[in-house]
């Protein structure tokens, strides 16, 4: 039985911008994404999720709502990835370029979503809109979805 991998995603915003950050390297380089990485031994998620942002941003959040659960499948690999999306509109620090991620604030109006990966033009709406969701996706390669399905959900 392979377990999931257990990951996070953070996203910073205002009620009109969103943080994002352009990876530099690594799974997913050369698209702009939340902030986020695996769970290690001995964390729990939501502590992972703040140390990511942390490490990525430079930003301290005070608190993570918890916003969806993403569950990545990619044709020929069996292991799942398990990702749990957070967002925080209270922080604290500044904003500082990492060896991973490159940080810059877009108009909410404005999300680069031919820059990013093709599911998040599919589950951005319920999280802007503060709708928890169940999201899976299976992609043939890094680019197209083969399947998918999103759901609100009640909670999470
Ligand atoms: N938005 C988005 N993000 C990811 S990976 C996020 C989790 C992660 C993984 C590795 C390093 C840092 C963060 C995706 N994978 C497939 N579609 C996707 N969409």
């Amino acid at each position: 039985m392979v377990a999931n991998k257990l990951l996070t995603l953070a996203f910073v915003k205002t009620p009109t911008n969103i943080l994002l950050g352009y990876k530099k390297r690594g799974f997913g380089m050369g698209r702009w994404n939340g902030f986020g990485g695996k769970v290690e031994v001995g964390e729990t998620i939501d502590g992972a999720a703040k140390r990511e942002l942390m490490e990525e941003s430079g930003l301290v959040a005070n608190t993570l709502h918890k916003i969806g659960i993403l569950m990545f499948e990619f044709v020929g690999d069996p292991q799942l990835m398990e990702v749990h999306v957070f967002t925080t509109n209270e922080w604290k620090g500044t904003i500082t370029e990492s060896d991973e991620m490159r940080p810059e604030w877009f108009p909410i109006e404005s999300i680069p979503y031919k820059k990013m990966w093709t599911d998040d033009q599919f589950w951005f709406p319920y999280m802007l809109n503060a709708r928890p969701f169940y999201g899976y996706f299976t992609f043939e390669g890094m680019h197209k979805i083969v399947y998918h399905r999103l759901d609100s959900v009640n909670d999470l």
